[in-house]
């Protein structure tokens, strides 16, 4: 406070700066009667003062989430604190539109809200709310959450196929093998490989060659359950991991996934490609007691289909 300052200015400036402030203001008496409601609240609600004042919060505005805000300001009442609302667990409590020019995509304005005890001399009797607009923040954030959600999966997923990629799929492989061990839950791996996909490449051209990739991909993802796992594993490779699948489930999906692709040949330009392929399947074992030697040995019972002539699964050690 200023010495030369007359405190009837002072009051005046105080009153003026509460209502020309850009942060909403409103004063509530212990019935939840609205004693003061600033200039911030006119503008974005079109109600002036006058027309409210002494109105009951909740009456007056219905919309209000009332059960929920009584009680945030019962606790304010009682215990004398203050009481923080952030536009994360409520975007809004009043529903302003949003009039700023760089988030005008925002369709209302996000808020954060205090919530202050006011005392007087007889206790606290009065509740005041703080209304902050926090729409540009809260639309940056949630710019920012949506890209490295985006970046996440683009991170995670095979472009050409959609599936998981190599690398998260090993992450995701490795992770669950201890437990796949420990409980010795039936798992197996299954890999699946086109064949002579260069044949394709050269005959029809590389795109013809990238279509029948994604044809097999959405044959795959089509008979996979939410607890198997599928990825690219390699150029014209895919590894399969079956959650409670045992050799002889393995097998009937990968008989299953062969006759999809014979029954729906590949439309290209008018033509139909037909093509195969040749799959390995490694139910988990005790001699697999590595992660990387589960791989390996579904690798080799792949290598072994290819040199049988293709177009066939085989089971390691079967
Ligand atoms: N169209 C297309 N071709 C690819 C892609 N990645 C690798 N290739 C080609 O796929 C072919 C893979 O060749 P190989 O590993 O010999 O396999 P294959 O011709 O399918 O023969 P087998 O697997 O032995 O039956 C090569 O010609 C690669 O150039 C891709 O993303 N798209």
């Amino acid at each position: 406070m200023t010495h030369d300052a007359d405190p009837m200015n002072e009051l005046h400036w105080l009153i003026d700066m509460v209502q020309t402030i850009e942060v909403g203001l409103v004063v509530l008496d212990r019935n939840f009667n609205i004693q003061l409601w600033n200039g911030f609240m006119e503008n974005h609600s079109g109600i002036s003062p006058n027309e409210l004042k002494g109105d009951n919060l909740f009456q007056r505005f219905p919309e209000l989430p009332a059960d929920w805000l009584r009680q945030k300001m019962e606790q304010v009442f009682l215990l004398k604190n203050n009481v923080f609302i952030s536009w994360e667990q409520r975007p809004y409590i009043f529903k302003f539109n949003n009039y700023r020019p760089i988030t005008g995509r925002a369709e209302f304005m996000y808020q954060n809200i205090t919530l202050l005890p006011l005392s007087s001399l007889s206790g606290t009797s009065h509740i005041s709310m703080i209304i902050y607009d926090v729409t540009d923040i809260a639309i940056n954030k949630m710019q920012l959450t949506a890209a490295n959600e985006q970046l996440q999966q683009l991170n995670q997923r095979d472009e050409l196929t959609q599936l998981f990629n190599r690398r998260h799929w090993q992450e995701l492989v490795q992770q669950e093998f201890a437990r796949f061990s420990r409980y010795q839950e039936p798992t197996s791996l299954l890999l699946v490989d086109i064949d002579r996909l260069k044949t394709i490449n050269d005959q029809y051209g590389h795109v013809a060659g990238d279509r029948a990739i994604q044809h097999l991909a959405h044959l795959i993802g089509r008979n996979l359950r939410s607890t198997d796992m599928a990825c690219r594993y390699g150029a014209n490779a895919f590894a399969l991991l079956l959650h409670h699948s045992n050799a002889e489930q393995t097998l009937q999906l990968a008989a299953r996934l062969q006759s999809s692709l014979a029954q729906t040949p590949l439309q290209f330009n008018g033509e139909q490609l037909t093509f195969t392929f040749s799959a390995g399947v490694c139910p988990l074992d005790e001699e697999c007691n590595s992660y990387d030697l589960w791989l390996d040995k579904a690798d080799e019972t792949l290598a072994k289909a290819k040199m049988a002539g293709r177009n066939q699964t085989i089971l390691t050690n079967g």
